[in-house]
């Protein structure tokens, strides 16, 4: 039904040119958006991987600061007089009209929610003024650029081999490859059990027609048609040693394709004129995950955020069971409850920490935002941060409100039947590694624990290859995914690997050191003593066997010592997104001519 308030005609001035101002401001951010694109594409042909993590960083600070920059513009050009709500409606409405025949209206929408809500109080939203739900449809627009969002190859006109070197000549990359024709005979080897001896008279590729960057990878992504059948493929391209080009594999295994999407990693970087084609396309290659993922793992994150909390609010609407507190040992310092029906958490930080969390809610803030800008290595999971969400307080079960106002009395209000809880994160549900551990060994299933304790000690040498010394390693403070990876989620004693003083416990000097049940030597800030891991993660006798089978080393002061001589020494270091077994180099009737990848830092 047309809202009563709806202006018969559009008659203010200063409506129109809000309309305008954050539309240029959007307009201003996706040109810088894109631009760190087309960076990350020239960092990656020239091996420049320190610069290109650095930007990869700084671009996900750009869509606050372009809001900020257009709500100051708009602060210094109006009074707060003038911004009436009749003003607010009609620049909603100004606004729609100037996204007709916009490339990214879905992106544009949600800017002038981020700007409007950064000027009208919480008590002001209104769904006239915001884009509650998208206005401007993102359905079959088209690129006006020359290339379109994917380009179409028929290898059965033009051969299989000249069509797999075509895909990846087209992107004319600046760089020189090792040896392109025998990466495309691999990649052909793998998709012959799909082709098959004879085409079909459709057989056709589809490939997205922009790179996706991340790291130090550029990613190919696609998918192969045949008769009835179609399969997604990625195909990693990286450097070797000497600097040149191969193609390191091709993902075909659906699991593979989704890990190398997941939201434990860092954000690509992909140049695209109309995203909501790319997500499309994604889509049909990804159906299990949420368009809000799609957009997230995209770099556009704000989008992801607004259409995450579209999907959870739907969700709300739609069920009928209690938020309770999430399984597993309580935190000292977050409080954590989850919807038994909808697969993530919420995480609120408490008033007070018990000894011996020494952290302040300013601290632990900035670890969750090193978290959001550091490379996740697909082993931290990513959050989101919601200021003054408002839940339905018949929703929440009575002891978990109890437990919400004794230990976060300061974020919480009632108001109504509503709980409002002023900060929160939100992130995945996984199994507690502790709980999964417990619940192998209660089965009797020994290939889980070990399973457990391979990908734990995996993910703290993946962190660690990435700086990140998770503070905090007992298995309560790690998950397990869908897909049974092992991701670290407790990110309030996170510190730098290159910060850490790793130190072996010194030899005693006497009997009275022996016998000290205190340490005896001076301890620093920073120091890390890995002999004394074992104490707190080797209890269980079957865990012991699995842990010193497979990763002994990380109970060495020089293990962590020889892996912080790296990174200090500026070695960016290679961290696969898919397992070694799936690459070209790993098989061994080619292994010989291909150069090694392993070493190539
Ligand atoms: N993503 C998640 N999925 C499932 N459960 C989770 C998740 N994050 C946290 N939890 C649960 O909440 C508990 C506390 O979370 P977290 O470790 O983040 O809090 P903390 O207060 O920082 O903990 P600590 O006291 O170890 O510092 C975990 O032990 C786990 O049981």
């Amino acid at each position: 039904m047309m809202s009563q308030a709806f202006p018969k005609l559009l008659s203010s001035q200063i409506a129109f040119d809000i309309a305008r101002t954050i539309r240029e401001g959007f307009d201003k951010h996706y040109r810088l958006f894109r631009q760190a694109s087309q960076d990350a594409r020239r960092y990656f042909e020239r091996g420049q991987w320190t610069v290109a993590q650095q930007a990869a960083r700084e671009r996900i600070d750009y869509y606050d600061r372009r809001v900020q920059e257009c709500v100051q513009l708009l602060e210094d050009e109006y009074d707060p007089a003038e911004l009436t709500d009749q003003v607010w409606r009609e620049s909603k409405l100004h606004y729609i009209g100037m996204l007709s025949g916009h490339k990214q209206p879905e992106l544009a929408e949600t800017f002038f929610n981020s700007v409007s809500c950064n000027i009208l109080h919480r008590s002001y939203f209104h769904n006239e003024f915001i884009f509650v739900r998208p206005v401007v449809s993102t359905e079959y627009i088209e690129t006006d650029e020359p290339q379109p969002t994917y380009r179409v190859y028929y290898p059965a006109a033009d051969g299989m081999h000249f069509t797999l070197k075509r895909i990846v000549t087209n992107f004319q990359l600046d760089a020189k490859f090792a040896n392109l024709s025998r990466d495309a005979t691999m990649v052909q080897a793998r998709l012959q059990p799909f082709f098959g001896d004879e085409l079909a008279p459709n057989a056709q590729f589809h490939v997205l027609s922009s790179l996706f960057f991340r790291n130090k990878g550029a990613y190919i992504v696609g998918k192969a048609i045949n008769g009835d059948n179609e399969l997604p493929f990625v195909i990693p391209i990286l450097h070797n040693r000497h600097g040149e080009l191969v193609l390191d594999t091709i993902l075909l295994e659906k699991e593979h394709i989704v890990v190398l999407f997941s939201f434990t990693r860092a954000y690509f970087l992909v140049d695209m004129e109309v995203p909501s084609a790319y997500v499309q396309f994604l889509r049909t290659i990804l159906p299990r995950k949420p368009r809000s993922e799609i957009y997230t793992i995209l770099g556009l994150q704000k989008q992801g955020k607004t259409l995450f909390y579209r999907d959870y609010l739907q969700h709300l609407k739609h069920s009928s069971d209690l938020f309770e507190s999430a399984p597993g040992i309580r935190g000292l310092v977050m409080l954590v409850f989850t919807l038994p029906s909808f697969p993530y958490v919420f995480k609120v930080i408490k008033d007070f920490y018990p000894a011996p969390k020494d952290t302040t809610r300013a601290q632990i803030k900035e670890k969750y935002l090193l978290v959001k800008h550091h490379d996740r290595v697909g082993r931290m999971a990513d959050t989101l941060e919601y200021s003054n969400v408002a839940f339905p307080r018949a929703r929440f079960a009575e002891e978990l409100v109890a437990e919400l106002k004794k230990h976060a009395p300061s974020l919480v209000e009632e108001d109504g039947d509503q709980l409002i809880i002023r900060h929160l994160y939100i992130e995945r549900r996984m199994v507690p590694l502790n709980m999964w551990l417990s619940n192998a060994e209660q089965a009797g299933k020994e290939a889980e624990i070990e399973h457990g304790i391979v990908e734990y000690g995996n993910a703290i040498k993946d962190l660690v290859a990435a700086n990140i010394f998770p503070g905090d390693m007992l298995y309560k403070n790690f998950g397990v995914t869908r897909h049974k990876r092992v991701v670290f989620y407790d990110y309030d004693e996170i510190e730098y690997v290159s910060d850490c003083v790793f130190r072996t416990i010194p030899e005693p000097r006497n009997e009275e050191d022996e016998m000290s049940s205190e340490p005896w030597y001076p301890i620093g800030k920073h120091d890390v003593f890995p002999e004394q891991f074992g104490k707190f993660l080797l209890g269980n006798a079957k865990i012991r066997k699995f842990f010193m089978q497979h990763h002994a080393d990380l109970l060495t002061a020089a293990w962590w010592q020889a892996r912080q001589k790296r990174i200090l020494d500026g070695v960016v270091e290679d961290v696969f997104p898919y397992p070694q077994s799936v690459r070209f180099c790993y098989q061994s009737t080619v292994a010989p001519a291909l150069p090694s990848l392993e070493t190539s830092k």
